[in-house]
């Protein structure tokens, strides 16, 4: 049988910016191949999360693991941030962009025929590769996302951290990426971060939610008390259409049959 691994592990972690409290006693455990949506209001912290996981943010005070380890080895995490600063007038091209991925695996001045061949392979997987030769620049908000998110799968992940990345896709798009995530999903553990809770909790294994603590407890159920806790305002959120499959039944509440 095969021996089940933790991906990451994050035990009373802290974060403070500024002085100020960012994240609070966050506890998490995700298995390998897990599939972890996270949602929550503006503000909650998602992003901070990502970034503590990414090693793009030191704790305060607390411990995270990411596969078994305490520092965070390159080439375990491919992450799309929500939004990317670089200079969309730079000149550099879309395939170049992608193969930035890669410079990790790089050896000597030049990328191998290998690295091209993976870069291009991404760039089919989320329907990007005739726009290879163009500018980064000359994209729309989507396309570029979408290259943002074959450079994250180029650096062949363990771990792929995403947050908001259908936020400027079309709806077309949406439901072919979510495909392609369940996909990739067989090889690599995926943490997600959507404002989109109806696609989140279709396609996810796990949900929980962040509102500066992480409300977790390995499933898909969401009690109305935990979005209580969570959103300021959950019958609205209940009323525009949260599925009630993943949430336990509740009473008095807009919607419910
Ligand atoms: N570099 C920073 N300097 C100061 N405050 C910051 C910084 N980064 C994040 N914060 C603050 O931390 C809190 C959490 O921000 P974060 O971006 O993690 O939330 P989020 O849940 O991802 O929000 P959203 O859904 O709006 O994207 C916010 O109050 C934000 O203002």
């Amino acid at each position: 049988m095969e021996k089940e691994t933790t991906a990451v592990e994050i035990k009373n972690l802290w974060v403070k910016i500024n002085g100020r409290s960012i994240l609070e006693d966050v506890n998490l455990k995700i298995k390998e191949k897990d599939f972890l949506g996270i949602i929550g209001p503006n503000g909650g912290g998602k992003t901070t999360l990502l970034k503590v996981i990414a090693g793009l943010i030191k704790p305060y005070r607390g411990e995270i693991r990411v596969m078994g380890e305490d520092r965070i080895r390159p080439g375990y995490i491919g992450y799309v941030p929500q939004y990317a600063y670089f200079d969309y007038e730079f000149p550099i091209t879309v395939e170049e962009v992608v193969l930035s991925g890669r410079l990790k695996h790089k050896k000597g001045r030049r990328f191998s025929a290998a690295d091209y061949r993976i870069a291009h392979d991404k760039l089919k997987q989320v329907e990007m590769y005739s726009f290879r030769k163009r500018q980064i620049g000359e994209l729309s908000g989507g396309e570029r996302q979408r290259v943002l998110v074959a450079r994250a799968l180029a650096v062949e992940p363990k771990i792929l951290l995403l947050d908001e990345p259908t936020a400027s896709a079309d709806k077309g798009f949406v439901a072919d990426f979510y495909e392609l995530l369940c996909e990739l999903n067989r090889e690599m553990t995926i943490i997600l971060v959507s404002h989109d809770i109806t696609a989140v909790s279709r396609y996810v294994k796990t949900l929980a939610c962040m509102n500066r603590t992480l409300y977790y407890n390995e499933d898909k159920i969401l009690t109305y008390e935990l979005m209580e806790k969570v959103y300021p305002c959950p019958v609205d959120l209940i009323a525009h259409g949260i599925p009630h499959r993943v949430l336990m039944p509740h009473e008095g509440v807009v919607g419910e049959r």
